[in-house]
């Protein structure tokens, strides 16, 4: 446990002014939770307090005692207790919501399935994804319009994640598929739900909640499909050991209930799909940009490359050390979880201030790395037992994508195209980009 000595409490907190009743719910639009958090540690310090209705929340801007509460887990710190309910309530409960003894049986599985000898096995996928990123690209190129980049990359992401993680082949990339659009809708709903004060939605449902419901019906039926595909390969061939993780998760000894199996699946995709594909977004930003960076990529695949468009192995795809330190650096920057919902679960202090049992804690992951040189503390994947399992997949993947991309392709920004916009929605993503892509030869 946390044992240092307490010299604040949170009422001896700085933060903003806010209303009585409404705390400072009124200062805050959920799309730009981050940069409004972001902008009072500026103001206020880097421990402050703001409140939404009745509830205080105190929000910390500095790597080490962020580090500490998230390694403090699973037995002294938690999420959030509304992610639980909310992720719980829209059937996504699984392992990224999950505590305690639940979280870390399925953390077990998740951690094996995207494991890096796992991954490297398995690079054929990455591969073919990324060819198939390829070839929409060269059709948007020629098409000449502004080109919404991010949704590529979304449906390459989602597409790569699902044939690793549950053994089907989405083609999203290729195939007209709404699916994509429904995993867009359902993290902004969950950020709407956890934020809010009160739980408006059992009062009325506002249009856009509505949408974001009937999305998640239908990745629930997308989501069966996958789930009797699996079962169909394990009867048709009961010796094999499990070969992903939803396989995994239907072999288990232990058995896990249809809503886990179902909340692991929509986790995996959601948790999987935004978070690299706002990266790759925010990275061909940029190199839009940057001719300067640009002309750096290029040259390091074409010199990797040659004539190939793309990494044909692991071992290639982890050649491209400018491509990764772009990567690396874009995540920083434009950290895709700007913040870290956490919940102490016992009375303890952080940082010199007291914080009683469920108190709720925002971790400012981004603030806090400006002054984290140190690649062990940075907190773009987070930190401890709880550490994206993600991260190694989301560097190969998307390092397989910007090298691609990098050497096909010259990215620029359309003319007068407007200001492209940091939005919140749970995850962090690039609002309003569009690119131009010009074929290299
Ligand atoms: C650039 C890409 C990514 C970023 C920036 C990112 C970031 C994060 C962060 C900050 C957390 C919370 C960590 C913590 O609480 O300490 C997290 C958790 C998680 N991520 Fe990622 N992630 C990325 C990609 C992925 C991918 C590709 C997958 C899987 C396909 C994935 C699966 C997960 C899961 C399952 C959790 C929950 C872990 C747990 O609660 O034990 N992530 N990620």
């Amino acid at each position: 446990m946390l044992t240092e000595a307490a010299t604040r409490t949170l009422a001896d907190l700085p933060g903003p002014r806010g209303l009585p009743g409404a705390g400072n719910a009124l200062q805050l639009k959920a799309d730009r939770l981050h940069l409004k958090l972001e902008e009072w540690a500026q103001a206020h310090g880097p421990i402050f307090r703001f409140a939404i209705g009745r509830r205080t929340i105190v929000v910390f801007g500095e790597a080490d005692p962020i580090n500490a509460m998230l390694r403090e887990r699973p037995d002294g710190f938690r999420r959030w207790t509304e992610i639980e309910s909310v992720f719980r309530e829209l059937g996504i409960h699984g392992v990224f919501s999950s505590e305690g003894a639940d979280w870390k049986r399925q953390r077990r599985l998740a951690v094996t399935a995207l494991n890096t000898d796992h991954l490297r096995r398995y690079y054929e996928i990455i591969r073919a994804c990324t060819e198939r990123l390829h070839g929409v690209l060269e059709t948007a190129a020629r098409a000449g319009e502004p080109y919404d980049i991010q949704s590529a990359f979304m449906a390459y992401t989602a597409d790569i994640t699902a044939w690793l993680a549950f053994g089907y082949d989405l083609n999203t990339l290729e195939r007209e598929t709404e699916l994509q659009q429904h995993l867009e809708r359902v993290l902004p709903l969950v950020s709407r739900r956890i934020s809010a004060p009160f739980p408006y939605w059992r009062i009325v449902t506002p249009p856009k909640d509505r949408a974001a419901l009937r999305s998640l019906a239908e990745l629930r039926v997308a989501v069966a499909q996958f789930i009797g595909q699996a079962r169909g390969r394990i009867a048709a061939h009961p010796d094999e050991p499990p070969r992903n993780f939803l396989e995994s998760m239907l072999l288990a000894e232990e058995s896990y209930t249809d809503e886990e199996v179902f909340g692991n699946v929509l986790t995996m995709l959601l948790a999987g799909e935004d978070t690299t594909a706002h990266s790759l977004a925010w990275t061909s930003w940029y190199m839009a940009s940057s001719p300067a960076l640009q002309e750096i990529l290029f040259t390091e695949a074409r010199d990797i490359l040659g004539q190939d468009t793309h990494a044909r192995d692991p071992q290639t795809a982890d050649r491209f050390e400018h491509a990764d330190a772009t990567l690396r650096e874009t995540i920083r920057m434009k950290s895709a979880a700007p913040l870290l919902f956490l919940e102490p679960l016992h009375d303890t202090t952080v940082g010199g201030v007291e914080l009683p049992k469920g108190t709720h804690v925002i971790g400012l992951s981004r603030y806090a790395e400006a002054d984290a040189a140190d690649e062990k503390r940075q907190l773009a994947f987070g930190a401890g037992p709880r550490f994206c399992p993600g991260r190694n997949l989301a560097l190969l993947e998307a390092r397989s994508a910007l090298a691609m991309l990098a050497r096909n392709f010259e990215v620029s920004l359309p003319p007068n195209a407007p200001e492209v916009e940091e939005r919140f929605g749970f995850t962090m993503s690039a609002h309003g980009l569009k690119v131009l892509l010009r074929e290299r030869r």
